[in-house]
């Protein structure tokens, strides 16, 4: 088994296509945010506190009343089946057996019941969502999330208009292969693969405001970078955020999260969860973005790249190494748990 998700990426790189591989690897244009995500956390070093005693940790959190054994969350990404014939019901097994929040795609090539039916009761399923262009799509997949048992709506808000990722433009890859569908538009938007997912570019607060009274579950936006659309969220009663740039996917030369959350989490100041993601690669990762203001990070494609290595067994090594990891580095920081995590344990690396 590979010992670190470093490795695990290469391993999936050998094993999958290579147009399949540029697909989840790539970002947009020149891939600066691409890079600036991790290269960031890399910037930042550990203050350690000793002498604290912690002889355990406890990563437990508690997120819109749901608890979870750890801080880091699966990120919502599309199309599981290109890394794996069962796709999104392995990486709900997965989640389950780490005791981890899940952020279902819209996207996924498993309907949402399929996966709520692999994950079981214990599973705490979130459903990522674009909202649409015909408001009775997107209302209809509301209620087909809500049906599934999803027990909240993450908002993407950053894909009003594609970003342009030139390796899928250089490999052909625009669309699902044949025999893959994105499973929860079925029978509500017809048949086809990605191009049924449409962008909205006049996507704004009105329809943040209007999903609020179409919903009794908690709204959580996804894609926000800026302390002021942070507060106008708080605003407009959002119950959290997550600092995200689409993992570099979409607008290039982003900020790099790490560098935006603490602005962020200073506006919003304990109000409302602020999550983070973009780049987590090591517990020492997650332990930045705690200091800085996070209570949770989520993990995107270390996720695929788990599933295509080994199937839910692969996923649940890379929850499992992010486990390991965060526990040590909380306890090499002299921290018994999350709250203990502060500011001060982390500094800009000197020029
Ligand atoms: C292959 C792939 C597919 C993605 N699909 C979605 C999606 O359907 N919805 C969404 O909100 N974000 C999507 N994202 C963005 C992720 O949710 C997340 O923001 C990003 O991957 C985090 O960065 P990381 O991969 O460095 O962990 C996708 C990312 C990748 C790599
Ligand atoms: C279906 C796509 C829009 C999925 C996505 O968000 C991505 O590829 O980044």
């Amino acid at each position: 088994m590979p010992l670190s998700i470093r490795e695990f990426e290469a391993l999936a790189r050998d094993r999958l296509p290579a147009d399949v591989y540029d697909f989840v690897a790539g970002g947009a244009e020149d891939e600066v945010t691409l890079r600036a995500n991790e290269s960031a956390f890399g910037r930042l070093r550990l203050l350690p506190r000793v002498l604290r005693g912690p002889a355990t940790r406890e990563l437990g959190v508690s997120l819109l009343g749901m608890d979870a054994t750890m801080p880091v969350l699966i990120a919502p990404t599309a199309f599981h089946r290109l890394a794996h014939p069962e796709g999104e019901k392995l990486t709900a097994r997965a989640a389950a057996a780490a005791g981890a929040i899940m952020i279902v795609s819209m996207g996924s090539t498993v309907a949402i019941e399929d996966i709520a039916d692999a994950g079981g009761q214990s599973l705490a399923l979130w459903f990522q969502l674009y909202v649409q262009p015909d408001w009775a799509v997107t209302e209809a997949l509301v209620r087909r999330a809500e049906r599934a048992g999803c027990r909240a709506l993450v908002v993407t808000v950053d894909l009003t208009v594609f970003g342009r990722r030139e390796r899928d433009h250089r490999n052909g890859f625009h669309d699902l292969p044949e025999g893959l569908h994105c499973e929860n538009l079925r029978g509500i938007a017809g048949e086809r693969g990605v191009r049924q997912i449409e962008s909205t570019p006049e996507l704004s607060w009105e329809h943040i405001d209007r999903l609020r009274a179409t919903t009794a579950l908690p709204i959580v936006l996804k894609g926000l970078m800026h302390p002021l659309d942070a507060v106008m969220a708080v605003g407009h009663g959002v119950s959290g955020v997550i600092v995200s740039n689409h993992g570099g996917r979409q607008l290039d030369t982003a900020m790099a999260t790490i560098d935006a959350l603490p602005d962020v989490a200073e506006a919003v100041n304990g109000r409302i969860p602020v999550l983070l993601d973009g780049g987590v690669r090591r517990g020492t990762d997650v332990v930045k973005a705690l200091a800085l203001g996070a209570s949770a990070v989520a993990v995107g494609r270390p996720v695929i790249w788990g599933l295509a290595v080994a199937g839910a067994a692969g996923v649940t090594q890379v929850l499992e190494l992010l486990r390991d990891e965060t526990d040590r580095a909380l306890g090499l920081c002299g921290c018994a748990c999350l709250h203990e995590v502060t500011r001060d344990l982390v500094q800009a690396a000197p020029c």
